[in-house]
């Protein structure tokens, strides 16, 4: 079996609530202070929107997972979101949220967290609705593809987020870049791309899966996105505090980047 077959085939153990636990609630979901990593996430996302540099008709996001914060700051600046993920049970967790199905995870710390910094008196209930209403599609990916969403796609997107994925499905540094590469191919000339992920990570838990990781220094990130053909705009890494450091995953910190894909010459 190849190695990539092999990450697709740990994945299938993968534990959405279990993830959902161990990453999205306290003590790493802690919104009293910034210091802690999601409000650090959540306020890279929503300075980076409040530039007024990103928009368009459509966003993708790139391995959504069974998460919808990394859109939050997003959803102001696009007609339609596009949420993606190799396996149907993360892709139900998503449709059921836009459905507003009641057993779900609670997102209103984080809608309201995000209201709050960004500062514009608006009520999570109303930014709740107004995701809902631009997450208008729920797609199956696979970055190992030169075409990640097959022929699903028919115009490249004003703009890519990710969160986590790319590292955490790459068996090694050149996966790890031909990944980038390839879904670089869903993104127009001179769009943004807002990626969030783990330095230094090799392994992480949900559930029963223990999911292999490669790892990736801030060093690696650039290089990989300047193969890839972008120009970085501001790139920022967190030191994940010895109290967030819970046996969940080896992560040594988090980076952010807002990159944009280089126009043809
Ligand atoms: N071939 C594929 N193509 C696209 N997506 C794929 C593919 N295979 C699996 N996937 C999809 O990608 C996955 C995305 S979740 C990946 C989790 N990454 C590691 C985890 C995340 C995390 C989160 C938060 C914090 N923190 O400190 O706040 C730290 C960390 C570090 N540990 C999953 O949805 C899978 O379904």
């Amino acid at each position: 079996m190849s190695s990539i077959a092999a990450v697709g085939e740990s994945y299938q153990k993968f534990n959405p609530r279990a993830y959902l636990q161990n990453n999205y609630m306290p003590p790493r979901a802690d919104f009293s202070s910034e210091d802690c990593v999601v409000p650090w996430k959540l306020r890279c996302l929503a300075e980076a929107f409040a530039t007024g540099d990103i928009h368009g008709r459509t966003l993708i996001d790139v391995g959504s997972g069974p998460t919808i914060y990394q859109l939050l700051s997003a959803c102001d600046h696009f007609e339609e979101i596009i949420a993606t993920d190799y396996l149907e049970v993360n892709r139900a967790v998503l449709r059921r949220w836009v459905q507003g199905e009641p057993d779900g995870f609670d997102w209103s710390p984080y809608i309201k967290h995000v209201c709050r910094i960004e500062g514009k008196g608006e009520q999570w209930k109303e930014k709740e609705q107004k995701l809902r209403g631009k997450l208008r599609q729920i797609l199956p990916i696979d970055v190992h593809q030169p075409e990640p969403l097959g022929s699903q796609v028919c115009q490249p997107a004003d703009a890519l987020v990710s969160t986590f994925c790319l590292e955490a499905v790459s068996p090694d540094r050149p996966s790890f870049e031909r990944a980038l590469s390839n879904v670089t191919t869903l993104l127009k000339p001179g769009g943004h791309f807002l990626l969030i992920g783990a330095l230094e990570e090799s392994f992480y838990l949900a559930g029963e899966a223990k999911l292999s990781v490669v790892p990736v220094s801030e060093v690696d990130v650039k290089e990989a996105l300047s193969k890839s053909g972008y120009r970085i705009h501001d790139f920022r890494s967190y030191l994940m505090p010895p109290g967030l450091k819970i046996g969940v995953d080896d992560v040594s910190g988090v980076f952010f980047v807002h990159a944009q894909k280089k126009s043809v010459a």
